[in-house]
């Protein structure tokens, strides 16, 4: 008998990982430097289940750059891929600035290369200009970006990835679950949408909760931060440097000439192995 491969099966037996946090956003972290992507829409759903797999906000597989220090694709848990991802940006530019003992790190993403700097136990991340063009968002129709044609009165920013920024009286008053996947599915947005509500409470603090696409409420959203920074100084809320509290902890934010900067802490948990069993199983 032959002991052939099964074209069908995945051919990785093992597989490393990292598990990583930003705020309580949660990442598994797979560095694939130096041989073909990893992960596959299957893989990362089937990682992504907090029961069955080992759960996570966005999965990041790290590759090899050929203009950076390295490049980054992120994965939501339902295995749809998102173009950006601030926390697990901030995360990987911090065992990249371990590794190499550099301060400043390039990543490569969808969006573009973005620029993490290590500050002091924490990270800074550019996360590049914010998108106001409506068809780069994007949305559906011609609408104006900073006063979407929804109840609620939304603003629109693309940091990558789309968001819609909802400004309210009362962060306590507002039923997330419901409305963050209502407005997710709107069809006004032909990706889908993350969906942040923050309430304003000084010219430079504010408190944000947030919906993301594709893996629903979480405890952080470092783009949906920067898109709520930009939503809040467009409409006069705020100045352009704020603090904002988000559900697992703090983040500084400031919208710049060069782009939106996030700073804050990440956390590295610990390492493991997906078996082979497991892998076998997707
Ligand atoms: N947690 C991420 C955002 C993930 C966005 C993702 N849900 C999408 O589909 O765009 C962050 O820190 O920026």
């Amino acid at each position: 008998m032959h002991n052939e491969p099964n074209p069908t099966r995945s051919p990785i037996s093992k597989l490393s990982f990292l598990k990583m946090h930003g705020l309580g956003n949660d990442f598994v972290i797979i560095d694939s430097r130096g041989r073909d992507a990893q992960i596959t829409p299957a893989l990362a759903k089937a990682i992504g289940d907090r029961n069955r797999g080992v759960g996570f906000d966005q999965l990041a597989e790290i590759r090899t750059s050929e203009s950076a220090d390295i490049d980054l694709d992120f994965w939501n848990n339902d295995g749809s891929r998102a173009g950006a991802c601030g926390n697990a940006t901030r995360c990987v530019a911090r065992l990249m600035m371990d590794e190499t003992g550099k301060d400043t790190i390039l990543i490569r993403t969808e969006r573009g290369l973005l620029q993490a700097e290590r500050a002091g136990t924490e990270v800074s991340v550019n996360m590049g200009l914010p998108i106001l063009e409506w068809d780069q968002v994007p949305l559906a129709a011609n609408v104006d970006v900073e006063h979407l044609p929804l109840a609620g009165d939304p603003v629109a920013v693309g940091m990558g990835n789309p968001h819609a920024v909802f400004f309210v009286n009362d962060i306590t008053d507002i039923d997330l679950p419901t409305q963050g996947a209502t407005i997710e599915h709107d069809p006004l947005f032909p990706e889908r949408t993350n969906v942040e509500f923050a309430e304003v409470r000084s010219r430079s603090e504010i408190r944000m909760r947030v919906w993301e696409r594709g893996a629903g409420i979480t405890l952080a959203c470092g783009s949906g931060a920067c898109a709520t920074v930009v939503a809040a100084s467009l409409r006069g809320l705020t100045d352009k440097s704020v603090r904002m509290e988000v559900d697992g902890g703090w983040l500084a934010l400031e919208w710049r000439d060069d782009g939106v900067w996030m700073t804050g802490p990440t956390t590295l948990v610990f390492a493991g192995e997906f078996d082979a069993t497991f892998l076998e199983q997707v």
